[in-house]
């Protein structure tokens, strides 16, 4: 096994990456997305009619998420995705960029707000599997609305639930819980495993590493 990394380390790396050699954020990031869809697709044979929501936060861990649903629905299935925020307050070039592309999509349910809407709830109650693409290696402090009543309705669902780098609450370097954090069914991590990932399998399930395309090069001067 490769030696698991910091988030600051793997934020190292993608900077290397992105700066130095030209792999560009918002190639990691399809990758990120693509690997995620084509997680589902291997897990579920029979995709159709089968209802999946992408909770998605304003970070690029949530960009992901709109990747992975692009690629999703591809397969006849019913997406939905919800952003737990604005679209305004999305922070990156990359999620923007990815936003952009699935409000063009009719193929794509999109649902946004501040609140955890009784709409929110009911989407996530009725899925049968749910990206939990809130947060990821950005993660800090504890948990605030409506992040903390999405983390319940997520664990509150009977979904197969599939954590986007980590569970979302789960810190990335040690391993502990920022309060709650979604209970993941597995997780797919990126790049390399994060320290925190190898710590117990009781919010993450099995975990995944899927390489992004980021050059081995990134990692010289940080590993
Ligand atoms: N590092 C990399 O090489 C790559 C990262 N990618 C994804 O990007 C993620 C990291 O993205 P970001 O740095 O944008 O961070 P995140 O998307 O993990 O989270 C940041 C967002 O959450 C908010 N936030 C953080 N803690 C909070 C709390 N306790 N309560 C409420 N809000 C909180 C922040 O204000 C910010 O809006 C990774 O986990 C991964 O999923 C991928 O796109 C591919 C490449
Ligand atoms: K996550």
């Amino acid at each position: 096994m490769k030696k698991p990394i910091t988030s600051d380390q793997m934020y190292r790396i993608e900077e290397n990456g992105h700066s130095v050699l030209g792999m560009r954020r918002f190639l990691m990031m399809e990758n990120a997305g693509h690997g995620v869809a084509d997680f589902i697709v291997h897990k579920f044979k029979r995709l159709k009619n089968k209802r999946i929501v992408a909770v998605c936060g304003t970070g690029n861990n949530g960009g992901d998420g709109f990747v992975a649903s692009r690629h999703l629905a591809g397969h006849g299935t019913k997406i939905t995705v919800i952003l737990l925020g604005s679209p305004s307050d999305l922070r990156s070039e990359e999620a923007r960029l990815n936003w952009g592309i699935i409000e063009k999509m009719n193929s794509i349910e999109i649902i946004f707000g501040k609140e955890l809407t009784d709409e929110i709830k009911s989407r996530i109650a009725k899925a049968n599997i749910i990206l939990d693409s809130i947060f990821g290696t950005g993660i800090k402090g504890g948990i605030r609305e409506p992040y903390a009543s999405a983390i319940d309705a997520i664990n509150k669902s009977k979904a197969y639930v599939l954590a986007v780098d980590v569970p979302s609450g789960f810190d990335p370097n040690t391993g502990q819980i920022h309060e709650k954090c979604v209970r993941a069914d597995a997780t797919i991590t990126f790049h390399r495993l994060k320290t925190g990932l190898t710590k117990g399998k009781k919010y993450t399930g099995p975990v995944h590493v899927e390489w992004i395309g980021i050059p081995p090069e990134a990692e010289s001067g940080v590993l």
